[in-house]
């Protein structure tokens, strides 16, 4: 399989190649030049695999050329190993045909473990392979850098640096990230919100000689390898409601377009998928395109739900670039015209072809609440902000017949201060990060300025964080 920019500059490469490229030379994103289709009897024959199995089986064209389906399986197995659910992400029923697919049983308890933990494995296989150490920077919300940093901490490898918004977190997640304290790991506090930290991320890779300088690579969803990583667990929902012989829709609350871009690419490998909804927070950039083809940026605002506090969902231009039927010179404009104007202009058939998929709910901070409450009342089910919301779009997405799976995507017990407030419930944390309070933290506060983190990217490369 080889893998071309959705701006079309940057040469053709293999999966290894933009796993560790990260974003393309060009600022586009990798896609595979083609999708690989899965046939009705070869998804039937997936319904009896392990979850390590199904994952490579599903990952494996996408990895074709570069790394093998023994070895993925391998990768796969020790991946999956200690997620504390025997089903690695198990489906409970909310109300009368609706799901939610539980995505948070790993370390850190998000959805971002059951790629991270993958790429954790992927990176060591290939940088092992080629003799290669590279530097890790990841933009956060909050979730993706604590899974980062548990899958690739201690790794000689590479080093790390994650960018956090600074009081933008909930204390659990900034928690998990800066008490861990292998000398690999550096986390940054950025004076600025999750899209300062995400733009910083794209102008260190738009610095050739500093991305050259000291072997820059992504681990956020801009890497096509995280996309491949969370397709499987549709994959695996949806066969368990009888696909390929029965469509499926899934709900998914969405910030950086990546969760729901794996939902979509499932359905272009021939899994059923009926519709797509998208659950957003007061930061409804995507939401509102799809109401009423309005992309403009607005000011990041703070909600309940911090980890999709986040305007420029980076992954819509992978979206993008097949509604304009990948045509990269197109795609190269709109975007350079948003990234200047901060609005986007779809074509008008682009938009209305998205709308044919996806379809979008917003929620503030309210209604988030009340519908956290709601559930717990209703059924018992404790849902994390994200998740309610996810549910929520899920609900008004149903149509008789069709399962509705709704990506839970956070433990509870990462937002305890919203959950107590609606429900009343103090989710406990398991007995591994019981101690989290406890534990010294370890950070750098730097402005939102570009030659100042560099500086410290490029020191902790050298050095590491006990200099
Ligand atoms: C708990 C949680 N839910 C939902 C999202 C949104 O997912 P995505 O950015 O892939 O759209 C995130 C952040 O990515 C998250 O951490
Ligand atoms: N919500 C995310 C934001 C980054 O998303 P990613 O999927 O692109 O890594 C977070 O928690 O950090």
């Amino acid at each position: 399989m080889r893998y071309r920019s959705t701006r079309g500059d940057a040469r053709p490469r293999n999966f290894s190649d933009i796993l560790l490229a990260g974003l393309a030379e060009d600022g586009g994103l990798y896609m595979p030049e083609t999708w690989p289709r899965f046939s009705p009897d070869e998804w039937r024959a997936m319904r009896t695999l392990s979850y390590p199995e199904l994952a490579a089986r599903v990952i494996a064209p996408f990895a074709e050329g570069a790394i093998d389906i023994e070895t993925l399986t391998t990768l796969c197995r020790k991946a999956y190993a200690d997620f504390d659910h025997p089903a690695v992400a198990p489906l409970v029923e909310v109300e009368d045909g609706l799901f939610a697919l539980e995505l948070f049983h790993g370390p850190t308890l998000a959805f971002k473990d059951m790629a991270m933990q993958l790429l954790g494995h992927l990176f060591e296989h290939v940088l092992t392979q080629r003799g290669e150490r590279v530097t890790i920077v990841g933009a956060t919300s909050g979730d993706t850098g604590s899974a980062a940093i548990e899958a690739f901490r201690g790794s000689e490898h590479l080093s790390v640096a994650i960018l956090h918004p600074k009081g933008r977190t909930s204390d659990v997640q900034r928690r998990q990230m800066t008490t861990v304290t292998e000398s690999n790991i550096l986390n940054i506090a950025i004076d600025g919100t999750f899209d300062d930290c995400q733009d910083m991320v794209k102008a260190m890779f738009a610095d050739d000689a500093f991305r050259n300088e000291v072997h820059l690579s992504a681990v956020n969803s801009i890497n096509w390898a995280r996309i491949a990583a969370q397709i499987p667990y549709y994959v695996r929902a949806a066969l368990m409601f009888g696909a390929p012989d029965r469509p499926v829709s899934f709900a998914v609350p969405t910030g950086n377009f990546g969760n729901v871009l794996a939902a979509w690419a499932a359905s272009q490998m021939g899994l059923p998928v009926r519709r797509l909804c998208i659950g957003s927070n007061r930061n409804d950039i995507l939401t509102r395109f799809l109401a009423s083809n309005d992309m403009s940026v607005r000011v990041v605002e703070p909600s309940l739900s911090p980890s999709m506090d986040i305007q420029v969902s980076s992954n819509f231009e992978r979206l993008l670039f097949e509604l304009l039927d990948r045509d990269s010179e197109a795609c190269a404009d709109v975007m350079t015209a948003f990234r200047k104007t901060g609005r986007m202009d779809v074509p008008h058939r682009a938009w209305q072809r998205a709308g044919e998929m996806f379809s979008g709910l917003t929620l503030n901070d309210e209604e988030t609440s009340a519908e956290m409450r709601y559930l717990y009342a209703q059924g018992r089910y404790l849902a994390d902000p994200h998740t309610a919301i996810g549910i929520a779009a899920g609900r008004r997405g149903k149509e008789p017949g069709v399962p509705m799976i709704v990506a839970a995507t956070a433990h509870p017990a990462k937002f305890p201060d919203a959950v107590v407030a609606a429900t009343g419930i103090h989710p406990p944390l398991p007995p591994r990060l019981a101690d989290l309070f406890e534990r010294s933290e370890r950070f750098e506060t730097l402005p939102n300025d570009i030659a100042r983190i560099e500086a410290a990217v490029r020191a902790h490369r050298l050095h590491g964080h006990n200099r």
